[in-house]
């Protein structure tokens, strides 16, 4: 990310764009094919997410603190709340590293995205600060109750599904508010309101199965729920220890298979999201797909989840599915997601040329 040339807390949506693309695969792909003005409202509404979600990942700041300034950023979003973003700034200062990777530069960054955030339509301003306030809640709460573990500990599945509605299950109704404004028919927009949320956790979910490792050595955060590690006899502190590879990995599975329990939702969502107000399929099949390609990279070597090697589609993947997403129509996402569950899209399409 370049230097900003912006003064300090001023709005300036072209650096938001460019902010974005450092910080996150999913909304750099999808606000690069959203149009105008769907791309500006979810690139500043995400940036907001993004500022609690790097605070509460953050394994350096003391969970008293890390609470504490989560509150203050609460105030500071929340409209009927004085508090100025400014004094989230101030209380964030001491935490930011001395080496500003691009997510910290976001968090440094917050007066800038408050203010370029006023400068949307009031309307989708609206719809954009609810879910923000109750991901930042949750964050905190999650924070508090796990403060003695020194990361997050999570214990049953029930605890993974909340984690994972406040995480991203809100990123999901904030998009969906900003959906539903205007002119979309009641039936249309409460299947949406149905279905947002098992979206968000769909890609969660993969995100949690796929990263073990990184967010344990990382960020000391356990996902893989306690009781689900204890039934295969692994203590989650020895979550990546290799003599539980066998063990963990078969929870890892197990995680993938919740999130599979997802995916006809996520599906149905694709299918009647209304494509009005800058809103096109390709932005969010690409994830979609993307999750569904993950999930079988998953399925084969889920042990890859718990080494530096990780999980994930591979680049030419990647690029077939944007390619195929780019003209994708409704009628042909079970087809595409059949497919990709089976064979890496690139060679599926390759071998059909
Ligand atoms: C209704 C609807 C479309 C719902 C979907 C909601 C949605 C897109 C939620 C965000 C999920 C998520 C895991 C983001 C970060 O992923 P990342 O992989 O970009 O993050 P990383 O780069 O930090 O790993």
């Amino acid at each position: 990310m370049s230097g900003r040339e912006h003064g300090p807390g001023e709005a300036d949506l072209a650096w938001c764009h460019e902010a974005v693309q450092g910080v996150s695969r999913t909304f750099a792909l999808t606000v690069d094919v959203l149009e105008e003005p769907m791309a500006s409202q979810i690139c500043v509404g995400y940036l907001l997410c993004r500022v609690a979600d790097t605070v509460e990942d953050a394994g350096h700041i003391p969970p008293e603190a890390q609470s504490d300034v989560l509150r203050t950023y609460r105030r500071a979003i929340d409209p009927d709340d004085e508090t100025e973003i400014g004094a989230f700034r101030e209380a964030v200062d001491e935490w930011l590293p001395a080496e500003r990777d691009d997510d910290w530069t976001v968090v440094a960054e917050a007066p800038t995205i408050a203010a370029t955030f006023e400068e949307l339509d009031p309307e989708a301003q609206e719809a954009i600060v609810p879910p923000v306030l109750e991901m930042v809640d949750g964050m905190a709460m999650f924070v508090d109750r796990h403060a003695t573990e020194g990361g997050l500990r999570i214990d049953d599945r029930d605890e993974l599904e909340q984690y994972c509605y406040y995480a991203a299950g809100t990123v999901g109704n904030l998009i969906t508010n900003l959906l539903t404004r205007g002119d979309v028919a009641e039936e249309r927009a409460d299947r949406l309101r149905e279905t947002a949320e098992e979206f968000g956790l769909l890609l969660q979910l993969v995100n949690v199965s796929k990263d073990v490792y990184d967010d344990y050595t990382e960020e000391n955060n356990v996902y893989l729920p306690a009781e689900w590690l204890e039934a295969e006899g692994v203590e989650q502190e020895r979550v990546v220890h290799p003599e539980n590879r066998e063990s963990s990995a078969r929870v890892v599975d197990r995680t993938a298979d919740y999130a599979r329990s997802f995916l006809d939702d996520a599906q149905a969502y694709l299918e009647t999201m209304p494509l009005s107000n800058g809103n096109t399929m390709e932005a969010w099949t690409v994830p979609y797909l993307l999750a569904v390609g993950t999930l079988r990279e998953l399925g084969s070597r889920p042990e890859d989840a718990l080494t530096e090697t990780g999980v994930k589609v591979s680049r030419q993947e990647v690029f077939a599915v944007m390619s195929a997403a780019s003209d994708v129509g409704r009628d042909s996402l079970a087809e595409l997601r059949q497919t990709i569950a089976r064979t890496p899209f690139h060679r599926a399409v390759g071998s059909a040329d």
